[in-house]
């Protein structure tokens, strides 16, 4: 072809990119949002209510306003550590990671004074703070809880150890201990094997794509691979809930700074946990058949990886991006995300369970993904 020649090829090529039909960036991708979409389309246990998501879009965007939410509240949560706590930005980095390795299960059948709780600065702290809690209270006590050598030492880090570190004021142990273990000892290996150690080596591999980040810690780390088979769909549906709240909570902890600047954060998707689907379901965003419904409500286990379960989280991503659009769609100068919204959510279903207002079960899975 002499040089005058159009290329055809690479003229179809920019058409293409130019319709919007390929990206030509190599930017990474999760795939998270694609599955929740996939799940969406083929559940027929849980539906989105799309009047209930116009109208949460608009509360939720005029309380968040309010009340000024932003990456910066993460650090007012009285336990959230920050890098003056800790030394330094990179021991706030090893701490976000031994916190979002364990952040999961940790709901219990017991009534309140009976359940696992941590005492921790003369305060009781349950559910997730009660391992905020016990990791810093670790510290204080010496315990190097959230270094990788200590995670694969098997003389020093042992189950009594753990049992030490996450003891109880009640006579309830934490959840899934031994499982919390292998997370540690598996951690530890991948990190001595792949990034010298440490897990602020680890998000500099990511080089500053939030989306590549959790694509490294699901490809290396088996105990960040939140990723199931839907109904025998051949591609197994990402979830990757610690991974993504991982990276959540490094952009939320440095404010998008240093370790916490990802030029692509807004790629998140919301976590599926146990408690955003709870409140999705009290403000009647999503909703379920009627035998689900019976079983949420009878507090029935509902077993990890099977379609109620799938449906529940993956409908959750989903209806949390519908209202993340609304939002957009109602307040284009508004730059929220569905992280932001997802925290804004946690956060506001643990004021009404602690103000006894929990008019709705979350659903009950006992697993490490969550
Ligand atoms: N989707 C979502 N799930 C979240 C959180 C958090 C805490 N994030 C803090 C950081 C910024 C926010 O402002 C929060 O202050 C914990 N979890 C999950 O919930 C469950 C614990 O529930 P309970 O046992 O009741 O405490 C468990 O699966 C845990 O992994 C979140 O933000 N979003």
């Amino acid at each position: 072809m002499s040089d005058d020649e159009p290329d055809l090829e690479l003229l179809a090529l920019l058409r293409q990119h130019l319709q919007g039909k390929l990206t030509l960036s190599d930017e990474p991708e999760t795939g998270v949002l694609e599955g929740a979409e996939y799940v969406y389309d083929n559940a027929i246990d849980v539906a989105i209510d799309m009047r209930s998501c116009k109208n949460a879009a608009a509360a939720i965007h005029a309380q968040m306003r309010q009340k000024d939410y932003s990456p910066a509240t993460w650090a007012t949560h009285e336990l959230h550590p920050d890098a003056f706590d800790l030394g330094d930005d990179a021991a706030l980095v090893a701490f976000v990671f031994t916190m979002d390795l364990l952040n999961f299960s940790f709901w219990s059948e017991k009534p309140e004074a009976e359940r696992f709780t941590v005492e921790y600065r003369g305060k009781r702290w349950t559910g997730y703070w009660s391992l905020v809690a016990a990791l810093r209270r670790a510290l204080d006590e010496g315990i190097p809880i959230t270094d990788s050598h200590f995670w694969q030492d098997e003389e020093e880090c042992t189950l009594e150890v753990l049992q030490q570190v996450f003891r109880s004021s009640t006579s309830e142990e934490i959840p899934l201990l031994p499982e919390r273990l292998a997370c540690l000892r598996e951690a530890g290996k991948v990190l001595y094997e792949k990034y010298k150690c440490h897990p602020a080596n680890l998000v500099d591999a990511a080089n500053g794509s939030a989306a590549g980040l959790v694509n490294l810690l699901a490809r290396d780390f088996s105990c960040f691979r939140d990723e199931h088979v839907f109904e025998g769909r051949r591609k197994p549906i990402r979830i990757l809930k610690r991974a993504q709240i991982l990276v959540a909570d490094l952009w939320a902890c440095f404010e998008g700074e240093g370790y916490g600047e990802f030029r692509d954060i807004d790629k998140i998707t919301m976590f599926a946990d146990y408690r955003v689907p709870q409140i999705l379901n009290s403000m009647g965003c999503i909703f379920y058949s009627p035998p689900l419904d019976t079983a949420i409500h009878a507090k029935r286990n509902i077993p990890c990886g099977g379609s109620w379960e799938m449906q529940l989280r993956a409908c959750s991503i989903w209806c949390v991006e519908l209202i993340r659009r609304e939002i957009a769609r109602q307040h284009p100068d508004s730059h929220t995300n569905a992280i932001l919204i997802d925290f804004f959510l946690y956060d506001t279903i643990k004021e009404m369970e602690a103000s006894g207002q929990e008019n709705v079960p979350h659903h009950r899975t006992r697993s490490i993904w969550y």
